[in-house]
């Protein structure tokens, strides 16, 4: 690569891990986040007025499908408040005492961010309600009859939370949030200018028309987009003259099975699974998690959105249902019997259900 002095040349001579290469496509500031105009008009209006009032803003909870902005949204908040940000996770916290450590060393004004906050155990759930609300925990010492609680001021934080699933999170905890944030797919325009962005930071040459083609096989997902360009990216440098252009764009995404939609593996294989398998369903997620030997949370949080946005599986109460558009995909004709837009339930009789349906 040419050294020179442009900033974006420097930038990507260092950055040789794709790890670093993610983190330096975040988006740094809310001006500086593409799409999602409701939940970044939202956001600016929570923030300006806590900033206005000289005071902490409410907690916020961001909820929506894997690869959308939420951690990078949690950073931009923090440096909007210019606060600093604490991080851990759900997973992370599974004794009341973790976060206590936590919430004991914030300083007042200081942005804490919880990934995968559905995941948070019990205990430390109900120490969080408290926290949140009163700013303040009991800690449990001692054991038995012997033990007593004593009190410990929490300096006022914001919590940001961040869940694909925030059906899953408690009532009374998604009633302590002042404020959630739908993130939604984003469309192909918004993907594009996202691409745009991120080949300058990466300081490859990148065609308007191939951004189209890889902004359409996103998924709606800008991490997926900036893992494709990095991809294409490897394609045009080992086999072309660096440039991605639409035909070098194709040509590597054919190499990568990334087909015409951005599906990946796994999500053909739960179509072909509910369609060969099942007949097309309905038929429970567990089962068919359980058919393409994944986890039944990575097919329900990972897979399902986009296959359900795209029109391809439906979800009525008796399972899951593959559209007319999933059995065209695979090449099929869609049996007589599929409902107009294969919305409703076919009128066969449910397939065999192997475990219960969540
Ligand atoms: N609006 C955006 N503009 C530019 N890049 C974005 C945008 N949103 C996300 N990205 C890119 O997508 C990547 C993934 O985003 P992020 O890690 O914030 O997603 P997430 O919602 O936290 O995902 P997960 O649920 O898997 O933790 C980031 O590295 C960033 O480069
Ligand atoms: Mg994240």
């Amino acid at each position: 690569m040419t050294v020179d002095s442009d900033e974006s040349q420097v930038t990507a001579s260092y950055l040789t891990s794709d790890g670093d290469v993610e983190a330096s496509l975040r988006p740094k500031s809310l001006d500086d986040f593409i799409g999602q105009p409701r939940v970044r008009e939202q956001l600016q209006l929570v923030l300006s007025g806590a900033k206005m009032r000289g005071g902490t803003p409410d907690h916020i909870l961001l909820s929506g499908p894997p690869g959308l902005g939420k951690t990078s949204m949690a950073m931009i908040i923090a440096a909007e408040l210019n606060s600093s940000l604490r991080l851990t996770s759900g997973p992370a916290l599974e004794r009341a005492g973790d976060l206590a450590a936590m919430l004991s060393n914030l300083v007042e004004g200081d942005v804490l961010f919880i990934d995968e906050i559905h995941r948070i155990a019990r205990p430390a759930e109900e120490m969080l309600y408290l926290a949140m609300e009163d700013f303040r925990v009991d800690v449990i010492v001692g054991k038995g009859p012997g033990a007593t609680s004593i009190p410990l001021e929490v300096a006022p934080f914001t919590l940001v939370g961040a869940t694909t699933r925030s059906g899953a999170l408690t009532g009374p905890l998604r009633d302590r949030f002042g404020f959630t944030a739908h993130m939604d797919f984003y469309e192909p325009a918004e993907l594009q200018r996202i691409l745009a962005r991120s080949a300058r930071i990466l300081g490859v040459e990148l065609g308007e028309e191939a951004a189209a083609e890889i902004a359409g096989r996103s998924r709606g997902t800008p991490r997926i987009a900036n893992r494709l360009l990095r991809r294409v990216r490897d394609y045009a440098e080992v086999r072309a003259d660096g440039i991605i252009t639409r035909d070098i764009a194709r040509a590597a995404l054919a190499v990568y099975d990334v087909d015409r939609l951005g599906l990946d593996r796994l999500d053909r294989s739960v179509l072909s699974a509910l369609v060969r398998s099942f007949g097309g369903g309905p038929v429970g997620v567990s089962t068919l998690a359980v058919a393409v030997g994944e986890e039944p949370a990575t097919v329900e949080e990972v897979c399902e959105p986009f296959l359900v946005r795209a029109g391809m599986i439906a979800r009525t109460p008796r399972g899951r249902v593959a559209t007319a558009a999933a059995w065209e995909q695979l090449g099929l004709v869609p049996p007589p019997d599929l409902a107009v837009g294969g919305i409703e339930v076919r009128a066969s009789e449910p397939q065999l259900e192997l475990f219960e349906d969540r």
